[in-house]
């Protein structure tokens, strides 16, 4: 029987257990998943298919895991730069969300990430914001696939005037969600351990356990979040959420930059998860993450981006090239987070951290076909000596040419195949401008 689709002519990476590299490699698919990976011989025919994508010498390999997003703040890259984390959340971010945060601009603002995510070859996104219906609604339309997190925050937010309604609204989106989208993962999303009760967490932690889906928070993140729950609940904020009860399997802890020896043993015995945003906490001044001290104690990593006001953009290549280089000069030591781990990381440790290792992040059989390919003829990619060198050190976003989710082609030769994106783009000013009315400082 003929495959759906064939994806010839490339090096494949795949990113399995062995880090085995395919040369002429070939990946047959059958229902959005891969059936068939091998090396072609040289005078070998390929198998019949239905559609085939040439990858032209370039390299294969599983579509990017960004393990932390706020899809719709793109809405305000670049609006308050240059600031630490509590002036610019509390003084900008916050009142610009109340102030323009509407269903109506979360839909636009979420298009322009996926357009972008897919452009620089991420498939699959862990995100975190209010209105999540709207955001799954349009990464769906995207074609992508995402863990979605409504958000939970002691404050009125977009769309829960009402903070007594915040856990009701997280548990309704996500009852909402299931079944509804193979490509969509509800979650509940926590702001962080200084915007939320204890009865908050707490509550919202049991509600996510009993609905068997993944409890992400912001955590550590600054040394002033450090000394505030230091001093209001005597211990660090690991240990405070440990005495909640709320580390385990299923939580991914976002940030973790203060993060003593006893916190690293405490995160990796209970099994909970990080996403690593090495820009934003570099952006935000709020430190450097202990990421080898986690991989020494055996905890899974991924690694993210932040949203778009923090970082300032969604692209995982140069997310992998400052976390492999930001270590390394942290430590005075090269050999730490080399190629192959931070590639680990931005794939298949981050499938891991966010519960979808069983269906991505890898390219084996069985899994679905979530693959990018990267056009490598080009000066600065020139020669290649090992592919994930390349894709840490020397790639960008830029160089991906195929994208495909579950088997669908939606990026084809550098065009999105599922949405306008001139519409998109000129909607997004549009929603700008008024952002910028009101804010004439800007
Ligand atoms: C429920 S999460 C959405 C909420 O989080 C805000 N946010 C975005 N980035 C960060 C960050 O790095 N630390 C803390 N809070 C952040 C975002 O603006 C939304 O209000
Ligand atoms: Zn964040």
């Amino acid at each position: 029987m003929q495959f759906d689709l064939m994806i010839q002519n490339g090096t494949i990476l795949t990113v399995n257990s062995r880090f085995d590299i395919l040369q002429n490699g070939l990946i047959g698919v059958r229902n959005g998943k891969i059936e068939k990976i091998t090396s072609l011989g040289k005078n070998e025919a390929p198998p019949p298919a239905k559609k085939v994508v040439d990858a032209g010498g370039g390299i294969i390999m599983p579509g990017l895991v960004n393990t932390h997003t706020h899809l719709p703040m793109t809405l305000f890259r670049g609006l308050a730069d240059d600031l630490p984390l509590s002036e610019w959340l509390n003084d900008h971010i916050f009142p610009a969300e109340a102030a323009h945060i509407t269903p109506e601009s979360v839909r636009w603002g979420t298009r322009l990430a996926c357009a972008e995510m897919l452009l620089s070859g991420t498939t699959t996104c862990c995100d975190g914001y209010f209105v999540e219906g709207e955001v799954a609604k349009a990464v769906v339309a995207s074609g992508m696939r995402a863990v979605a997190g409504q958000g939970v925050i002691d404050f009125p937010a977009p769309g829960v005037p009402d903070p007594a309604e915040n856990i009701s609204t997280a548990t309704d989106f996500v009852r909402q969600q299931m079944g509804q989208s193979d490509r969509i993962t509800p979650s509940v999303f926590c702001h962080s351990p200084y915007t939320c009760s204890p009865e908050t967490l707490r509550k919202a932690k049991r509600a996510a356990d009993k609905l068997g889906v993944l409890f992400q928070i912001h955590l550590a993140e600054t040394q002033t979040e450090y000394q505030q729950i230091q001093s209001e609940h005597g211990v660090s904020p690991v240990k405070y959420l440990d005495g909640l009860g709320l580390l385990d399997r299923n939580t991914l802890l976002v940030h973790a930059v203060w993060a003593d020896a006893e916190d690293i043993k405490i995160i990796s015995e209970r099994g909970a998860k990080i996403s690593h945003n090495p820009e934003s906490n570099m952006k935000l001044a709020s430190g450097v993450a202990p990421v080898p001290k986690f991989l020494a104690a055996g905890i899974t990593v991924g690694l993210g981006t932040d949203g778009c006001a923090s970082n300032n953009n969604l692209d995982l290549f140069q997310e992998m090239d400052t976390a492999a280089k930001l270590h390394k000069v942290h430590l005075a030591d090269p050999t730490v987070m080399d190629a192959e781990t931070v590639v680990r990381m931005a794939t298949i440790e981050g499938a891991k951290a966010i519960g979808l290792d069983h269906l991505i992040g890898s390219i084996e059989i069985g899994k679905e076909a979530d693959i990018i390919i990267l056009d490598t003829a080009k000066p600065h990619l020139t020669p290649m000596y090992a592919p994930a060198s390349h894709l840490v050190y020397a790639a960008s976003g830029a160089d991906v040419r195929h994208v495909i989710v579950g088997g669908r082609v939606v990026v084809k030769a550098r065009e999105l195949m599922t949405m306008d994106l001139k519409e998109v783009m000129a909607e997004v000013i549009a929603i700008a401008e008024t952002i910028q009315n009101k804010n004439p400082g800007i």
